[in-house]
């Protein structure tokens, strides 16, 4: 098959299930976790074992990195036991690629049974209390070039993946959010971490310094030129989302300002805060694998309890409904060998008995898929 990418108007169902299908063919791995690097950010997939390496020019329908800073290759490998995907290097609708272009390899990390996307940027920071080397969680976004027509989801929608009007005020998981504060305080980072809003402008220019003040009045905390596309069919494909920007550089918002944005400036910063961004995602990913069995119960089908004979892998399949592939990860994640007692009914039974932490079983409440009740008389979530 060609290597070339495909045209705006191809990346059709069938594309991506090629590309997906190439991937599936050449490695046995199968990832959970995708991460996108940003500028000068590759370094993280250094740190996977068992790494296999993908070249983005051999593989089937990718499009080709060409900014300095992105390596162009994916990279399959696991990180503190998790399978993950990584990207070293996006590609930019500056560098002449269209949205669907842009954001085709999310589709094919969900063809391939990614669940979540970790996305990292390099940006200009907008928000005056911030600093160069501030590590910015994205708590919201503004697409700006979807503001205007430009929506990777214009076109026919593909029911496959998502449905035609997508909920955006809920784009970045706030238990993800959670999650990462948590770490970036056990770190002892949280002197340079900042929660605000990301927003995308197409690039490649840097903002003029009306631009950016506008942008400062609009809401948006940083500026950069990629993510949000991502984001948005991320989200259509169902993937849970947490997204980093580094502050490479401040934006110039004074008319008399000397300052002058440059990329050799934004990749010596991600240089200086690399490391501990990839500390930080290589503890997140840790706790999203501890986190699986609140995600395997969100696909549970059923508020039955289990019953005292269910003991083995395909019982807890049947019971939960989960999909084939998911079950054996169930098991393995399991902390004990006992199996439930018939009068395990309530949401914090079943955290005892996974040995889950505490803080993790309201989690394991919030992504069942049904309302229903565990029980008659339990319905809210502490019950
Ligand atoms: O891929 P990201 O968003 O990290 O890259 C940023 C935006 C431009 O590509 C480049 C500008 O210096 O860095
Ligand atoms: N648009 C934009 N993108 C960036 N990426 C890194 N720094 C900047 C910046 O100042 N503006």
């Amino acid at each position: 098959m060609e290597n070339s990418s495909p045209a705006s108007n191809r990346c059709s169902y069938e594309d991506y299930e090629a590309t997906a299908d190439w991937l599936r063919s050449k490695t046995a791995q199968r990832p959970k976790v995708a991460i996108i690097c940003g500028s000068g950010l590759g370094g993280l997939a250094e740190l996977l074992h068992n790494k296999v390496v993908f070249p983005y020019k051999d593989i089937p329908l990718f499009p080709q990195t060409t900014v300095m800073g992105h390596q162009g290759q994916l990279v399959f490998g696991t990180l503190e036991g998790q399978q993950c995907v990584c990207m070293q290097g996006r590609f930019h609708t500056y560098e002449g690629y269209d949205l669907k272009q842009v954001t085709y390899p999310v589709r094919v990390f969900s063809l391939l049974g990614v669940k979540t996307l970790i996305l990292t940027n390099a940006s200009g920071g907008l928000n005056s209390s911030y600093k160069v080397g501030d590590i910015m969680l994205i708590k919201d976004q503004i697409n700006l070039p979807g503001l205007v027509g430009n929506n990777p989801l214009c076109g026919p929608n593909e029911d496959r993946f998502g449905e035609r009007f997508l909920c955006m005020s809920d784009a970045y998981d706030p238990d993800l959010i959670a999650l990462a504060q948590q770490t970036a305080e056990e770190q002892g980072i949280e002197e340079f971490m900042q929660k605000g809003v990301y927003c995308m402008v197409s690039g490649p220019t840097y903002e003029s310094v009306t631009e950016g003040r506008a942008l400062r009045t609009l809401g948006a905390d940083t500026v950069g030129m990629s993510t949000a596309l991502e984001v948005v069919v991320a989200r259509h494909c169902g993937l849970r989302v947490l997204g980093f920007s580094l502050i490479t550089n401040m934006v110039v918002t004074e008319y008399d300002s000397k300052q002058r944005a440059n990329h050799a400036e934004v990749l010596e910063t991600t240089r200086m805060r690399t490391q501990v961004l990839e500390g930080l995602v290589t503890k997140i990913v840790a706790k999203i694998r501890r986190e699986v069995v609140p995600l395997l119960w969100s696909s549970g089908k059923t508020s039955r309890p289990l019953s005292p004979n269910r003991t083995t892998q395909s019982d807890y399949g049947t019971h939960f409904g989960l999909r084939r592939d998911v079950v054996p990860l169930l098991w393995s994640y399991r902390k004990t060998s006992r199996p439930l007692a018939p009068n395990r009914t309530t949401q914090s039974d079943y955290g005892t008995h996974f040995g889950l932490r505490r803080d993790v079983v309201p989690l394991l409440w919030s992504y069942r898929k049904t309302s229903r009740p565990l029980a008659p008389n339990r319905t809210i979530q502490s019950d």
